[in-house]
């Protein structure tokens, strides 16, 4: 009922207390896993005789409430949003203790009823606008950083910012920072006067001891040890901050007889863009616990109200109920104001556009490749690798740690510019990638001498993915699209023709290298796979040492190598070269600093071939399109029953005749179109497992691709003889492919 940038102005006039005023001087804090922990323990200032002044010193809040659309006056501090949480929690508890004095307690209302209603939908409002700092953002989508700054308050809190938000994405255990005692000390500030509190019958401890706030880490995948507790009647609100995390409450597990069991389990998932989602409410009584969802660390936060009469404990470090659930964090040096921000939801809604407007990845994974760091990363591109690469997971290990580890990912800029005079030219990037982690790694890398490498071969048969790798690993670097050529298309027949082509596929990396001054971590990867190498870099024979087509090479294979570890070499670009014979190749090609990686690529083994299948088969098999049994024979699952046992087992013909009979019955009683074309396919070719040796040994991914698609061809041409043409019942079952099978064969 109250837009949020309406209440973000006028709660920031209800609440003009300077709270920064009164917390610890900003304090830098190092890069440490470890969290700083203040010397002194600062304890709230909630003694009744506190001596507090006030610039709204003979407003109450009720007044300022009512004149929420004054204007602001000049020169009033600007709330930051945990002084405004704590203004919308003091005003949320005040009036809810009002409408109870009014006669609306919990014992007759039900408990949670004690709360009033206005300014606890106003609470929640304020809990939906609050996010990390915007700077959030740029560590999150490092391609969509906020480049905006106001000088240099703007610059310590960014820096401020940026540490805190790398130091709970390192947080290496689940974490809870105890917040009560800093919203307990704002909500404190912003407490009027002593009437303000007599009018609630109350104390100035007792009313701050019923607020609770709490800031909880959840690395990936983790949840808290042990749930947590609220008193029966406390209002538990809560914002995921980073991340996605599922919650839900315990129920039962007390005693030895009843089994703790989830109930109303919910997923909340932040915005990539805006990193915002909708604050939740829980009910104190039941126990509650949180787990991260596998995707990165997840930051959320709880604001408690508890009603009168009831105290919240704080945890502390040495408290047994936080030391059970995870580690507690209760003296952060990390200002809660530069903690969280508060965005109005037209504010959002501009920033998103504007990230949209920016966006620069292709894809929402490498998003998370570019903001991961450590084993994150290389788990990040493993496995966006894997998903369109099958059967080379060593592989692809050791292209990684070999090749990939260790590079700088700067993504590739927008798009090209054009210059005025219709020259294509290449930009550097805007991207937040020159600010990354990687970025820092790979200069103390170069400051080492060690320069990520230069050149990677992949060599083995036909069609085993070499090509599919090379892409794969330009999309995970979020290169330049990669430039493939074809080694013989380098040997021109014409004087100074080769020259000028292996001059032109250089060009766009010189040339941003150049934008960048020559700071190969600053450019984006340009990747130049060169198929069927040998055909240039092939060993010298005698016979054909001056032969015009030897000139022409040797002059081809001098310039490439000049570019890979010659005078002119390019930090920003990474050459693949492909082969199916590596026999032929010239040993000067695979000398260090070269095409120094070989990683041979070979044909898939069973559990290879099987994940090949899947992949190819996934769409059509996520559309419905597959039957059953080809299902089971892709994923090479043999059903239990004992019907199926009996045929996967070794049976001589007479017998297994037999079996299909019966078997053909009672599947006829079902479908009888369904029964002959299972049985068929069963007796026929009794494919149980697609990707055993019997059906599939000896296929590259290529053969295996092609099956896919000769497969889809059988099951048409079936659907149109049958159903007159529609497609609406294309199913591919096993019969289709037993008849590509065929077909590949030949
Ligand atoms: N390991 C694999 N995983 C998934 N698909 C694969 C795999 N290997 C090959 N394919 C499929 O086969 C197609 C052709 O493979 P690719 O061109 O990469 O083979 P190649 O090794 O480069 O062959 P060549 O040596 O003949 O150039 C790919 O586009 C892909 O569809």
């Amino acid at each position: 009922w109250v837009s949020n940038s309406v209440f973000r102005t006028s709660c920031a006039r209800q609440f003009p207390r300077n709270y920064a005023a009164t917390i610890e001087a900003d304090v830098p804090v190092q890069d440490s896993i470890i969290p700083a922990v203040a010397e002194e323990s600062s304890p709230p200032p909630v003694s009744e005789d506190s001596t507090t002044t006030t610039s709204a010193e003979n407003s109450t809040l009720l007044e300022l409430e009512k004149d929420s659309n004054a204007t602001t006056e000049e020169g009033d501090h600007d709330d930051s949003a945990f002084e405004v949480l704590a203004g919308n929690t003091a005003l949320c508890l005040h009036k809810s203790d009002l409408k109870r004095d009014d006669g609306f307690d919990g014992a007759s209302t039900g408990w949670t009823s004690w709360v009033d209603d206005a300014s606890a939908l106003r609470l929640r409002s304020c809990l939906d606008g609050l996010e990390l700092p915007p700077f959030a953002r740029s560590i999150a989508q490092p391609s969509s950083l906020v480049t905006a700054s106001n000088g240099d308050d703007d610059e310590i809190r960014r820096d401020q910012v940026i540490r805190w938000l790398r130091w709970i994405k390192a947080c290496p255990s689940p974490l809870i920072i105890e917040l009560s005692p800093a919203l307990r000390q704002a909500v404190n500030a912003t407490i009027p006067n002593e009437a303000w509190l007599q009018a609630i019958d109350s104390t100035r401890d007792e009313f701050l001891e019923r607020i609770g706030c709490r800031l909880i880490v959840l690395p990936s995948g983790a949840s808290l040890n042990q749930p947590l507790k609220a008193p029966p009647g406390a209002m538990v609100y809560g914002k995921l901050l980073l991340g996605g995390v599922t919650r839900f409450r315990v129920i039962g597990g007390n005693s030895q007889r009843s089994i703790a069991r989830k109930a109303g389990a919910r997923t909340l998932v932040t915005s990539p863009q805006t990193l915002r989602t909708p604050s939740w409410l829980q009910y104190g009584g039941p126990q509650r616990n949180y787990e991260a969802i596998d995707a990165g660390v997840a930051v959320f936060m709880e604001v408690l109200i508890l009603p009168k009469g009831l105290s919240l404990p704080l945890l502390d470090d040495n408290d047994e109920e936080g030391s059970k659930s995870a580690t507690t964090i209760s003296q952060m040096k990390w200002n809660p104001n530069h903690m969280l921000d508060l965005v109005s939801e037209q504010e959002a809604e501009q920033a998103a556009a504007a990230l949209a407007a920016n966006a620069s990845e292709p894809n929402p994974g490498n998003a998370q490749i570019l903001s991961s760091s450590g084993n994150e990363y290389i788990n990040h591109m493993e496995s966006s690798i894997s998903a369109s690469v099958g059967g080379l997971r060593p592989q692809i290990d050791s292209i990684i740690r070999r090749v990939l580890d260790g590079r700088a990912l700067v993504a590739a800029a927008d798009a090209d510019a054009t210059t005025a005079s219709g020259a294509t030219t290449i930009n550097p990037p805007q991207s937040a990638g020159a600010d990354s982690v990687r970025r820092r790694e790979m200069e103390a890398l170069l400051g080492l001498g060690l320069s990520p490498v230069r050149g990677l071969l992949l060599y083995g048969p036909p069609g085993t993915g070499k090509t599919l790798v090379a892409r794969e690993i330009a999309n995970v670097l979020q290169a330049r699209p990669p430039k493939i050529v074809a080694a013989p298309e380098l040997l021109s027949r014409w004087v100074g023709g080769s020259e000028k082509m292996v001059r032109e596929l250089f060009e766009d990396a010189e040339g941003e290298l150049a934008a960048c001054n020559g700071d190969a971590t600053k450019s984006a990867l340009h990747v130049i796979v060169i198929d069927e190498i040998d055909a240039v870099f092939r060993k010298r024979s005698s016979s054909s040492q001056d032969s015009g087509g030897e000139i022409t090479r040797a002059s081809a294979v001098n310039q490439i190598l000049s570019k890979l570890d010659g005078v002119k070499q390019l930090g920003n670009i990474l050459i693949i070269g492909m082969t199916n014979r590596k026999e032929l190749l010239d040993p000067a090609l695979l000398r260090p600093g070269r095409l120094e990686v070989q990683i041979k690529i070979p044909l898939p083994n069973k559990e290879g071939r099987r994940e090949i299948l899947k992949i190819h088969f996934e769409a059509l098999r996520r559309r419905g399109l597959l039957s059953q049994s080809l299902c089971n024979a892709i994923d090479g699952y043999h059903d239990t029953t004992p019907s199926q046992k009996k045929y996967s087992g070794n049976v001589d013909d007479q017998a297994w005749r037999k079996r299909l009979q019966s078997f053909r019955k009672r599947l006829s009683v079902v479908s009888s179109r369904g029964a002959e074309q299972m049985s068929s396919a069963l007796w026929q070719h009794r494919i149980l497992d697609l990707a055993s040796d019997r059906w599939t040994g000896g296929y590259s991914g290529a053969d295996i691709a092609g099956l896919v698609r000769s497969s889809g061809s059988f099951a048409l041409a079936r659907a149109r003889s049958q159903d007159g043409g529609g497609l609406d019942n294309l199913i591919i079952t096993l019969g289709d492919v037993a008849g590509a099978l065929e077909e590949v064969k030949q």
